[in-house]
């Protein structure tokens, strides 16, 4: 049984070096019916109703989890057969005359042969350097694109705003969340304590089973709460401060924005969440429990706005499909890392992956990227020339894909080129040699955006989504930052969806989005 990450759900093994696979039909994409307002939209699946039914719920997937960490059963040895007993010598043996043996030689698959490309095959024996740390600084970003990036449009606000900010810290309740326990964060054990039952409470409220969850996806949860966590203090002590006041009214709903504004959700999507939360007070006082939780659901509607416009729910690879995903961001954003954690994903998901190396602008790129190659155990198809042309490398990692059989090739491309110009001829080249080779290839394209620059990033995202057609965003360093809310900013400003985050520099420190998921490591505690 398989984990497939991209589909949350389990899978059976399929055998790698079968030439032709049973196929596999993917799940219809369900597109939610667009309702009045995106809050409605966000309705949780059924779910348990009380915290009994959660007890319940959590200790079944506990035990499940348990017993798929139980290793598999040895077969039981055959019996050893009797001794035949030795025929008795016959008194005049015949001697046979020798026969010469055949030899056949094995042929060498034409396919394999002709492809000039360079492949880097993954070698357990390499000793793996560390990927060359980049510093992350505005400069950097804004020479990138040539964009001069302008104050937070809030930074200049009324001092009025000002003055509530402060007023907040002061009544902010300042409350120590419980750190989840090494065990219970690590693959090796699991421990049920508070941190499990919140994981199994956040995936039994998306009405999934007790004995369907996948012990990776707990790890994940706590993994994705603490990461979150310099936001959410933030956000969950304002907010307590606030609606621990009282039913919600006028000022309370002033001192939410300038919180949301603080957190980096940028001006428009607070000013949606005001719009909601003051229309519902026009209907009635919400109490403080209330408060937050239709709160989360604003919040989560926001996220899951691009759907109704068309953008499908589930972004994974086809099975038995060429899929290509091209990678775009600027250089420092966490472009390399993130191909590497999506390569590691899908190996672990059971698809057959190859990375091209197209960010050919710089060496160093490719090095990098060879590196997260062999830590995931994928393939990199690169060039040794130098500043070679990105869509000779397309074309090679292409013909690379098809002898392969591969279904999910990631393509990483330049983030420092010089103007908007260049980069759109470059993506569109890319694109060229796509369509030309590989015309019934699936092909998304991702923006990898920094989650540390908070509302600066962006103007880069827009730079880059007017340019190459995107399919939806990796927000990364989602664990450096207090700026969390930027999510929603990027969601509401450029209609995207956000696909991927990550929330560190390890491997499996990247994961599928998911807005319920998010919501609930934002704002529990
Ligand atoms: N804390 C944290 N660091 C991350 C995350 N993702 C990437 N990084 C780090 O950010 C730095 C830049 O990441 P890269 O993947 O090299 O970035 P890039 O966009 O490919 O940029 P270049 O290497 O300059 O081409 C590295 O030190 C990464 O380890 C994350 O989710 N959390």
């Amino acid at each position: 049984m398989v984990f497939n990450w991209f589909r949350r759900q389990f899978n059976e093994k399929t055998d790698q070096t079968q030439e032709s696979q049973p196929e596999v039909k993917s799940e219809p994409e369900k597109v939610e019916k667009p309702t009045e307002t995106a809050v409605e939209t966000s309705a949780s699946p059924p779910a348990p109703q009380i915290a009994e039914d959660y007890l319940q719920w959590a200790k079944a997937a506990y035990q499940n989890i348990q017993k798929q960490q139980e290793p598999e059963p040895e077969p039981e040895p055959e019996p050893e057969p009797e001794p035949e007993p030795e025929p008795e010598p016959e008194p005049e043996a015949i001697t046979e005359p020798e026969v010469e043996p055949t030899v056949l030689t094995p042929e060498i698959p034409e396919a394999e042969a002709s492809i000039e490309t360079v492949v880097e095959v993954a070698e357990t024996d390499v000793k793996v350097p560390e990927p060359v740390v980049t510093p992350q600084t505005d400069t950097t970003q804004s020479e990138t694109l040539e964009t001069s990036e302008p104050l937070p449009f809030w930074a200049t606000a009324a001092t009025e705003r000002q003055a509530r900010v402060e007023r907040l810290k002061e009544t902010a309740i300042e409350e120590e969340e419980p750190e989840p326990s090494e065990t219970a964060s690590s693959n090796a054990g699991m421990v049920f304590d508070e941190m499990f039952m919140w994981s199994a409470q956040v995936l039994a409220d998306q009405g999934r089973r007790p004995d369907e969850v996948a012990l990776e996806e707990i790890t994940w949860l706590q993994k994705l709460w603490k990461a979150l966590g310099r936001t959410r203090r933030n956000l969950l002590n304002q907010l307590k401060a606030i609606v621990g006041q009282g039913p919600l009214n006028q000022q309370a709903v002033d001192e939410i924005e300038s919180m949301l504004l603080q957190a980096d959700v940028g001006v428009a999507a607070t000013d949606r969440v005001i719009e909601a939360l003051q229309s519902k007070l026009r209907q009635e006082a919400l109490p403080p429990e209330q408060a937050i939780a239709y709160l989360k659901q604003i919040l989560r509607g926001i996220l899951e706005e691009p759907f109704e416009k068309g953008y499908p729910i589930t972004f994974a690879p086809e099975k038995d499909t060429l899929n290509i995903w091209l990678v775009t961001g600027v250089n420092g954003a966490g472009k390399t890392t993130t191909i590497g954690k999506i390569a590691h994903l899908a190996q672990k998901s059971d698809y057959r992956c190859l990375i091209a190396a197209g960010d050919t602008f710089r060496a160093a790129a490719v090095d990098q990227v060879k590196v997260w190659g062999d830590r995931s155990g994928v393939e990199v198809v690169a060039n040794p020339g130098k500043n070679t042309d990105p869509a000779a490398v397309v074309y090679d990692a292409i013909e690379a894909a098809r002898a392969r059989n591969t279904e999910l090739l990631i393509i990483d491309t330049a983030g420092r080129l010089q103007n908007k110009k260049n980069l759109m001829e470059e993506l569109n080249k890319i694109r060229r040699v796509i369509d030309k080779r590989a015309p019934e290839a699936k092909i998304q394209s991702l923006l990898v955006l920094d989650s540390t620059l908070g509302q600066n990033g962006l103007r880069q995202a827009e730079v880059f989504s007017e340019v190459a057609q995107l399919s939806g965003v990796v927000l990364t360093k989602l664990d450096g930052t207090a700026k969390g809310g930027v999510a929603l900013a990027i969601v509401q400003q450029l209609g995207l969806p956000i696909r991927f985050i990550g929330v560190g520099e390890s491997i499996e420190d990247l994961r599928p989005f998911s807005s319920y998921e998010f919501i609930e490591a934002l704002l529990s505690g």
